[in-house]
């Protein structure tokens, strides 16, 4: 195993720089992303907010390398993203990116465990055992781990997929709604299983949503509008994000925003 050396132990998890998205062109053309910088420092929890069509599924995904940039870099870790071709880019996504969705995206014949464990067996990678044990653990699936997908409740399938992401020990997660599809119980728990991954296991993770009591396990917030970072909130509460989100109001237009987040204290 190579041990990270103390430049990259400095760098974030995960940054970008001036990252611009574009989706189509004349009178369809959206600017998702406009020049964004942003940093995803290790051993953080880092959710991500805004409006409906700010730019938050984008940001992850071009972060993610699921979708590419159209301007600026995407890095993880060192690497920049642009520089790989489609086999490369597979194959990091693979080993260092951990992925949940709001759909669950279990395979339905596999138990949990296999499925926890299905990245790192099509990888050819055999898990690190402790690692393993560690992460079942924390995310409480001890005797659930020879059921399948259907015997399991909503909340302990997303729980698998956490673990899943999990298992290779990732540079980073993105986590896409994980909590949309859950009632809040269940929620809470998916939450604070992300939660501990980064206290007790020095992961690093990144979450949309559009819920401020899931937005307030996280140690910052970060709000986009219109495809720019237009705030960001240390040790957010539930209370304090979504007062800071009213000022979003969706009748604004382009000047009244402006004008929200400067009575907000923005810009
Ligand atoms: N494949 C695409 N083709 C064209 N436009 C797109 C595409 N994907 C996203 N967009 C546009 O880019 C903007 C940002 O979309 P994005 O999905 O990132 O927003 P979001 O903040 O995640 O929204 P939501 O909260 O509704 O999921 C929107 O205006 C959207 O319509």
């Amino acid at each position: 195993m190579t041990l990270p050396g103390p430049q990259s132990a400095a760098l974030p998890a995960a940054r970008g720089r001036t990252l611009t998205k574009v989706f189509g062109e004349g009178d369809t053309r959206v600017v998702a992303l406009d020049r964004v910088d942003v940093d995803f420092d290790r051993g953080r929890f880092t959710a991500i907010m805004g409006p409906s069509g700010s730019g938050k599924s984008t940001l992850m995904h071009c972060m993610a390398g699921l979708d590419s940039v159209t301007e600026g870099q995407a890095f993880i870790g060192d690497v920049d993203l642009s520089s790989l071709d489609d086999k490369a880019l597979t194959v990091l996504r693979r080993d260092r990116i951990g992925f949940v969705f709001q759909a669950f995206n279990l395979l339905p014949t596999l138990t949990a465990l296999e499925n926890i464990t299905l990245p790192m067996d099509i990888a050819g990678r055999k898990p690190d055992q402790a690692w393993l044990d560690q992460v079942i653990d924390t995310v409480g699936l001890r005797d659930r781990l020879a059921h399948r997908p259907t015997e399991l409740s909503g909340g302990q399938q997303q729980r698998v997929a956490c673990a899943r992401a999990l298992a290779g020990r990732p540079d980073i997660v993105f986590a896409d709604e994980p909590t949309g599809n859950l009632d809040s119980r269940s929620g809470a728990d998916v939450l604070d299983f992300l939660r501990s991954s980064v206290r007790r296991m020095d992961q690093t993770v990144v979450m949309v949503t559009h819920d401020p009591k899931a937005a307030g396990y996280a140690d910052r917030v970060l709000f986009l509008a219109d495809g720019r970072i237009v705030d960001e909130m240390a040790e957010p509460t539930a209370e304090r994000v979504l007062e800071r989100l009213k000022a979003f109001d969706p009748a604004e237009d382009r000047t009244g925003e402006a004008d929200a987040a400067s009575r907000a204290g923005v810009r």
